[in-house]
């Protein structure tokens, strides 16, 4: 008998989990905000959930979908949240009203590795940022840079015994190694020699960590209930794995510097040092305990955010001197040059002087940025300058570096490779928030010095002995990784790399 009812019942449960799924889908319209129109449960996030398209991708379409719309009106699943494309609001978000804006807004588990800096919010946020913005100053670069230095020659030296038995090479997975082993020096004091094994390792969490996990829909579903639950985005094992490797390295050292100038050890130094007494950027004196767990959380982001970043923006780099000949040629010219004035070495000032090298850096993070989007999170109901909109407090709030990278409104002819943009002049001619591959304002990337030198380093290095031709396989229309939780090159990035004939 009840199956006559079947139907009816199938069909208020489809209507009620509709309405439920759609519920929140009116919000912008009632505030007169535009946006796209969103898909029922998904919002406007439908392909990046999917894992059709990446998320950075994603929030382009987004962004040039509404040329004309200061601010646009979308949904992360069910979840209202606001896109900004003007430059005069994004500033006052980013920089002038930063103390309604100072959270990112990834809500969960702060125990263990969840109070790194990157997702720590409110008092912790500053306390930390305070505390470890001292680590990155340029002369606490220099003091690594022999680090730097000693992984490069690794790296080299290996590229040359590979380049013995093949001229193709896949160079993102090929610049991981690199990376992952400067990282592994400069954050956890690993040494070279005992590197392989712990790369390999390394790689595995590489897997874990960089394929997104469905946590992240869940927490733009119903922000803060994984908070609530006590659980964690960063997955178990690698909880587990760091947390082992930070405990060794700190009794190693017996709780002390080592005298090596690693993070690690300017780390323990702070420990020894006490409490912080001034902020730079808020009011207010914040103060922080560095305990062994707050140690391990800062190695594990240092580790997350440096090698990754860092490797994808080398490889993109390699691909467009492949394709660009002329720019390569006057690449390796200001090499050559540079070793030669340093005497044959390449030194932290080599690397820091060479302008050229400096530029098409820059030019490929307008091109590739890495982090996308950057978000931030009302904390408090926030009426937009020069508009009638309020931002609600708990609002999200992202921005589309690539957008903006790509609006040929700031750079004429967006998607040629044009390292001349970068020139003081045309720079000094650009709105500053015209270029955001390291984010903006207090907020911003903690690690861009480190990665801009760990990456110039090796290109140098490479391009003393080495050219970048295409292959047969380089792709010319390469596309991102849906699958990654940056913006990457789907299915790496092929290219020959071919011996140098030096005329000495
Ligand atoms: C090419 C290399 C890199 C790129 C493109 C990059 C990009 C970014 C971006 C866009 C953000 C978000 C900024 C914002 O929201 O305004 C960020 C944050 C961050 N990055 Fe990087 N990054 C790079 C290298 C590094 C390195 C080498 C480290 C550490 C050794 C690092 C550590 C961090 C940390 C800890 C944060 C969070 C800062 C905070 O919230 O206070 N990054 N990065």
């Amino acid at each position: 008998m009840w199956v006559l009812y079947l139907p009816a019942v199938l069909s208020v449960l489809i209507v009620t989990l509709y309405l439920y799924f759609t519920r929140t889908f009116n919000y912008w319209k009632k505030r007169n905000v535009r946006g796209p129109e969103p898909t029922v449960f998904f919002g406007n996030l439908k392909d990046s959930t999917l894992r059709k398209k990446n998320i950075g991708i994603v929030m382009e379409e987004i962004y040039n979908q509404f040329p004309y719309e200061k601010v646009v009106g979308m949904y992360r699943m069910t979840t209202p949240c606001l896109l900004v494309r003007d430059f005069h609001v994004i500033k006052h978000i980013m920089i002038k009203d930063f103390e309604a804006f100072r959270d990112r807004g990834v809500e969960f588990s702060k125990e263990g590795l969840g109070q790194n800096l990157f997702h720590a919010d409110g008092e912790t946020w500053r306390a930390l940022r305070n505390r470890f913005t001292p680590i990155f100053t340029s002369g606490k670069l220099k003091n690594m840079f022999y680090l730097m230095h000693e992984g490069a020659d690794n790296f080299i030296d290996h590229v040359s015994k590979e380049c013995e038995k093949k001229q193709e090479f896949e160079v993102h997975s090929l610049l991981q190694t690199y990376t992952m082993s400067t990282i592994s020096s400069c954050a956890f004091g690993v040494s070279y020699n005992s590197i392989s094994d712990k790369v390999q390792t390394l790689e595995i969490v590489d897997k874990i960590i960089s394929e997104p996990s469905y946590a992240i829909e869940l927490d733009y579903m119903y922000p803060k209930l994984l908070a609530k639950l006590n659980l964690s985005i960063i997955p178990t094992p690698v909880q587990h794995f760091f947390k082992s490797l930070v405990d060794n390295i700190i009794s190693q050292r017996n709780g002390k510097p080592a005298g090596r100038n690693d993070f690690m050890d300017l780390i323990l130094e702070l420990r020894q040092m006490g409490e912080v007494t001034s902020n730079k950027y808020l009011d207010g004196v914040t103060s922080l305990e560095i305990t062994d767990e707050v140690i391990c959380a800062q190695a594990f982001v240092f580790y997350v955010a440096g090698y990754e970043t860092s490797a994808t923006t080398m490889s993109y780099l390699i691909y467009q001197l492949s394709l660009n000949q002329d720019v390569q040629n006057k690449l390796i010219a200001e090499v050559d040059e540079a070793i030669k004035a340093s005497d044959g070495k390449v030194t932290y000032d080599t690397v820091k002087e060479m302008k050229y090298l400096n530029k098409v850096f820059d030019e490929t993070l307008r091109m590739y940025s890495i982090v996308e989007p950057l978000q931030r999170k009302a904390t408090r109901d926030y009426q937009i300058p020069g508009t009638d909109v309020v931002i609600e407090k708990d609002t999200m709030v992202l921005i589309s570096p690539r957008g903006i990278h790509y609006d040929p409104k700031y750079y004429d002819n967006p998607k040629q490779f044009n390292p001349d943009r970068f020139d003081a002049e045309e720079v000094g001619k650009r709105h500053p928030c015209a270029y955001l591959p390291f984010g903006l304002g207090q907020r911003n990337c903690i690690g861009m010095r480190f990665g801009r030198l760990q990456s110039l380093l090796c290109i140098t290095k490479i391009l003393s002995k080495f050219r970048i031709e295409p292959s047969k396989n380089t792709d010319r229309n390469l596309q991102v990784e849906p699958r990654r939780v940056t913006i990457g090159p789907k299915g790496g990035i092929r290219v020959n790399i071919v011996p140098r004939k030096i005329v000495s």
